[in-house]
């Protein structure tokens, strides 16, 4: 397992998993959220998340999903993390967590300066936070646009809570995101695909090695 722990977001097939395992990364995503299309069904999330092997944590992503839509995901999916990727207010993040007694990992987005309050705000009440970049206005995907932000926006910044880097990463650019950052963990999910919502095995390999 490298240093640098890895978050493969969006997997939708047994080869996506088999790939971010033997490729050493520490966690695997997958997307509940129909417009995207690395959506899965919840039969196809249980299939997923059963052949994971130990020690890679699943996390399921929802976008400002009720108690409901949640139940549903926990019943069906061993899980190991919620990770929050829409509108969710604190109070919400907060309600989840003690909900399901699972981990919880809230997604912010930033753009400038002005966006990291909310990094602190989310840092009290979440497990994780996952620092992304903010979808541009009338994107159709709150994440997974392989877009990144200006990393050195977070040089020097520290909160209580673990946090990852995510937005725009690949093989060719994490290892300067990370030097400028002091990220401990990123996440990826367009930088390792081969067409929207196409993991590609050798991408990962190289994502999770040039990670560190
Ligand atoms: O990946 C999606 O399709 C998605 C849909 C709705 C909300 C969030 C989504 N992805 C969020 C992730 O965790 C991504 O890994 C993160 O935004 C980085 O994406 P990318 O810039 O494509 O690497």
């Amino acid at each position: 397992m490298a240093d640098i722990r890895v978050k493969i977001c969006g997997l939708r097939t047994l080869a996506d998993v088999a790939a971010v395992a033997s490729a050493g990364a520490a966690y695997a995503g997958f997307v509940f959220f129909p417009k995207s299309p690395r959506h899965l069904t919840l039969a196809q999330a249980q299939v997923l998340a059963l052949a994971a092997p130990i020690g890679l944590a699943k996390v399921a992503l929802t976008v400002d999903a009720d108690d409901a839509a949640l139940d549903a995901i926990v019943e069906a999916v061993p899980l190991d993390m919620l990770q929050l990727h829409g509108h969710e207010s604190p109070e919400r993040v907060a309600a989840v967590r003690a909900r399901y007694g699972l981990p919880v990992m809230k997604a912010v987005g930033v753009a400038d300066e002005g966006d990291l309050a909310a990094l602190l705000d989310y840092s009290v009440v979440a497990d994780q936070i996952l620092v992304d970049a903010k979808p541009p206005k009338g994107a159709a995907l709150p994440g997974g646009n392989g877009l990144a932000f200006d990393w050195r926006l977070l040089a020097g910044r520290r909160w209580i809570r673990p946090w990852m880097l995510a937005g725009g990463l690949t093989a060719a650019n994490v290892a300067e995101a990370v030097r400028l950052t002091g990220a401990r963990q990123v996440d990826v999910s367009s930088g390792v695909e081969s067409a929207p919502g196409v993991k590609d095995a050798g991408r990962i390999a190289d994502f999770v090695r040039a990670a560190g």
